[in-house]
């Protein structure tokens, strides 16, 4: 049976653009469009210009090679002609293959919002759509509230749909702009709609609102639209748009579609969707959602050690498709809510073989959940669990010994009377039988101690100089002054790899020299390659 094409349409430089909190500049924007076009989408709409400086610089010239590249605008205005409404001309001199039309498709819309005739807005999607196709370009109609239109008017919905296919327009692309409709809904709307305007010119365009914008996406897919619209990681206004990394995927790897549809994305290129989505999550400047579908670092991940006993033994007991087909990795973690199996694995992939039988495991397995009990999470600390697993099996050099570290925070009035908090801390270690204390100042007592824990570390110190704590996490596990504090550190080094370890105790300092200190001391092991797997970058 010959497949049909589904073409996929990226929003994410125009409707991603009004996702609060997200700003492009030309630049981000050249970079996240030269991205789109290497995946393989069918369409990049790169914004609305004449609609701020951004999108009118960025629209000087076409920005990709492979992708159509398309311009977002809305429709002319009631009472002047398409030749002279300005907005419509900017649009059309943008350097762009397509032009994406807005147009109204709801009766209450056009009353409220542009306040003409039924009529006068069917005219302007009709002469609109003429006169991007006289320009050369392909034309685009999104039909904003199509859904919620069609529910209180279908004849004036169905014929502002009717105008924008009659006039020549490539797509006409059905908006639940809103995002309340529900997958059957939309089934049911699609099918109805087929009837004035065919399945391969149909499109859908739907938001997140109720966490439902890949579902209704695929609900109209399967009623007969074959053009879909998303964004990545599936931003976009208020509760985003449908997530095109998600949707992707499930296109090309479930044979409930693979059987019926095919995308202009490659094998190669799905492999490569993981590394997208969190390069894009980079560009933002923000972490990716760790529990994203396919993406995400939990998408392959597995605490329980039911699981993780099966998973190794066959993957797909617990996996619905491979973690490669998308790029992304199986994770058997270390926690209380592993058995054998999960530690075996981790403790294999860190380059340390361990029978079943040896009791060191069953040491090591009590040892974790024992710490967890008081507060430790080793599956977000990776390299203290390696030093926790060396430590219990005895491969763990000892490079130093902390004698005792003091730490003090101060409050002065200095000459001029202002106030100031000054942290001092003191660190005596011993190496190789001598002892040797640092004194320094720092921002914090966490920072001071950190400076001093480093300042001398002997025949060590050229060895961690390219040491960098990026990020402190603290956490107050269970309420009030005395509570139990967790403190996390992620470390990175000049090679990009990255490390974290676990601090805790009921003392927020104590805890964090612990983590610093651990840091220190698996830089050194990585350093003679006896560190296992570490995160490179
Ligand atoms: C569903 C969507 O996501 S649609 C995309 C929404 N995105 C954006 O709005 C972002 C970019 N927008 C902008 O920068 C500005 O709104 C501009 C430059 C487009 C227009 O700015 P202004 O001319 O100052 O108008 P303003 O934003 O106040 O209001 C929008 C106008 O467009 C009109 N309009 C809205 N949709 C349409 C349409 N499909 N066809 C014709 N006119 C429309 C409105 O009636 C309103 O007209 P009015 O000023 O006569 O009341
Ligand atoms: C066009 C668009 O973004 C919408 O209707 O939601």
């Amino acid at each position: 049976m010959k497949k049909e094409r589904i073409y996929l349409y990226d929003t994410t430089l125009r409707d991603g653009q009004q996702t609060p909190g997200i700003d492009f500049s030309v630049e981000d924007k050249k970079t996240i469009a030269a991205m789109l076009d290497e995946f393989g989408v069918d369409y990049v709409e790169g914004g609305y210009p004449g609609a701020n400086p951004t999108d009118t610089a960025f629209f000087k010239r076409k920005q990709t090679s492979r992708a159509k590249f398309a311009a977002f605008g809305m429709t002319k205005r009631a009472g002047v002609s398409a030749s002279n409404d300005p907005g419509l001309s900017v649009l059309l001199q943008a350097a762009s293959d397509a032009v994406c039309f807005v147009a109204k498709s709801w009766d209450y819309h056009v009353k409220v919002a542009l306040g003409c005739t039924n009529e006068e807005n069917l005219e302007a999607i009709t002469a609109s759509v003429t006169a991007a196709r006289m320009a050369g370009k392909e034309a685009l109609v999104d039909c904003e509230h199509f859904f919620d239109g069609y529910k209180a008017n279908p004849e004036y919905a169905l014929a502002c749909a009717a105008a924008a296919y009659e006039a020549g327009a490539r797509w006409v692309v059905l908006c639940d702009t809103n995002g309340g409709t529900q997958p059957g809904e939309v089934a049911e709307i699609v099918n109805a709609v087929r009837k004035t305007v065919p399945g391969d010119r149909l499109g859908i365009h739907a938001h997140n609102d109720t966490e439902q914008a890949v579902a209704v996406s695929l609900a109209a897919i399967d009623a007969g639209v074959r053009h879909v619209q998303g964004t990545l990681n599936g931003i976009g206004e208020r509760c985003g748009n449908a997530n095109l990394v998600t949707l992707i995927p499930t296109l090309m790897l479930k044979s409930y579609w693979t059987d019926r549809f095919e995308t202009g994305i490659s094998a190669e290129a799905l492999a490569r969707i993981t590394r997208l989505s969190r390069t894009f999550d980079d560009i933002l400047n923000r972490a990716p959602l760790e529990q994203a579908a396919y993406a995400g670092t939990s998408a392959f991940a597995t605490k329980a050690g039911i699981h993780a006993s099966a998973l190794i033994k066959e993957p797909a007991t617990y996996e619905h498709v491979p973690p490669e087909t998308v790029g992304n990795r199986r994770r058997v973690m270390v926690s209380d809510q592993g058995g054998k199996s999960n530690f075996i694995a981790e403790l294999d992939r860190r380059g340390i073989k361990v029978a079943k039988d040896d009791p060191r495991l069953d040491t090591l397995i009590a040892l974790v959940k024992e710490r967890e009990a008081a507060g430790y999470a080793y599956e977000s600390a990776d390299a203290s669990f390696e030093l926790l697993a060396r430590g219990v099996l005895g491969t763990i050099p000892l490079f130093f010994r902390v004698d005792s570290f003091r730490c003090m925070v101060e409050r002065r009035f200095d000459a001029t009377g202002q106030v100031k908090t000054v942290s001092e801390a003191i660190v005596k270690i011993e190496i190789d039988g001598e002892l040797r204390m640092s004194v320094a100042e720092g921002h914090g007592p966490v920072n001071a101690l950190d400076i001093a824990l480093r300042k001398d570390l002997g025949r060590y110190q050229s060895e961690i100089e390219d040491l960098q704590l990026v990020d402190f996490k603290v956490r107050i596990l269970n309420g009030g002054t005395e509570a139990i504090t967790r403190v996390l550190i992620e470390s990175h080094d000049a090679t990009g790899a990255r490390w974290r370890t676990v601090g805790v105790s009921d003392n927020i300092i104590d805890a964090s020299f612990h983590a610093l200190m651990e840091s220190v001391v698996y830089k050194l092991m990585k350093n003679r390659e006896m560190a296992g797997q570490i995160a490179a970058e």
